[in-house]
């Protein structure tokens, strides 16, 4: 059967993620659903061990590569090659420290098939993010998605958890598309010639907590934010709006203030 769907998923010393990952994704897919996956990590040369665990799972059957990229570091471009190398029509981005559920890919597969981009989404009823969830974390979190609301109606632009249709990606020109930072759900969303009358796909999960190997985000991670958003605000709504941008940092450095002496009151 030829590869129909597709999941990458950024990876950087992630190798005891590698094997639960993979068989519950598998698990999830169900014997159908398999035959037409393919699962691909794209790793920045971590040499913790991640080939050799992949090359096992390969031995057992699964459908799953791992590319090394030597020259390059970041989550957003390891992402953009990932889809470069993939078959599937259907692409689907998830991380690797299973803080987004194998589960759920399924469904998030299913609502592809009739929006051109879909995302999971944490902010919905019955669904959240797991209270171990550091407060510094969820402070950055809520800050960084008021700061993108303007660029996206999706609820929970900050996700890493989302899926598009290759062909608008391949519509899109790759001179256009930052590939720096952790942000590129929201990059595409802002920049992918998606059509007019098209509805973006929400799929709720919950947000679980990393068990194995350590979260990469870093003040450079949080700089690249904020100059990826400098960039979507000129790239939407041009220069002149800078303005705009300018009231939008107070407004959201107020918020966050806000937010964090309420959870410390709390
Ligand atoms: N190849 C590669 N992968 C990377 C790199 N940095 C991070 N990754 C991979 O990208 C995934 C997410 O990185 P984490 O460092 O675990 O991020 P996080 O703190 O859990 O935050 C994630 O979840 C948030 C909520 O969905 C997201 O907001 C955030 O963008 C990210 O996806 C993991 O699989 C990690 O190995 C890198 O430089 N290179």
């Amino acid at each position: 059967m030829a590869i129909e769907q597709s999941v990458i998923v950024p990876a950087y010393k992630e190798k005891l993620n590698i094997k639960p990952l993979t068989t519950r994704l598998f698990a999830a897919l169900g014997n159908e659903g398999s035959r037409k996956t393919e699962l691909i990590f794209v790793d920045d040369n971590s040499q913790d061990g991640s080939v050799e665990e992949v090359e096992k799972l390969q031995k057992q059957g699964y459908n799953v590569n791992i590319i090394v990229r030597t020259d390059e570091r970041g989550l957003s471009s390891a992402v953009l090659r990932g889809f470069q190398e993939a078959h599937g029509e259907l692409l689907i981005c998830m991380d690797a420290d299973l803080q987004h559920p194998p589960e759920s890919v399924p469904i998030l597969f299913e609502s592809l098939k009739t929006h051109p981009f879909a995302i999971g989404t944490r902010y919905a009823p019955g669904v959240g993010i797991d209270k171990d969830w550091p407060l510094y974390r969820r402070v950055i979190s809520s800050t960084a998605r008021m700061m993108a609301r303007p660029l996206t109606t999706a609820s929970d632009p900050m996700s890493g958890f989302f899926g598009l249709q290759k062909k608008y990606l391949l519509a899109a020109n790759p001179a256009d598309i930052n590939s720096q930072g952790f942000k590129i759900a929201l990059e595409l969303l802002a920049k992918l010639p998606l059509p007019e009358d098209s509805t973006l796909g929400e799929v709720p999960f919950s947000f679980g907590v990393r068990t194995e190997g350590e979260s990469k985000l870093s003040g450079k991670v949080i700089i690249q934010y904020l100059e990826q958003l400098k960039e979507l605000y000129s790239y939407k709504f041009g220069l002149g709006n800078l303005l705009i941008f300018v009231l939008c940092w107070a407004i959201l450095v107020l918020y966050a203030l806000n937010k964090m002496l309420g959870f410390i009151w709390a």
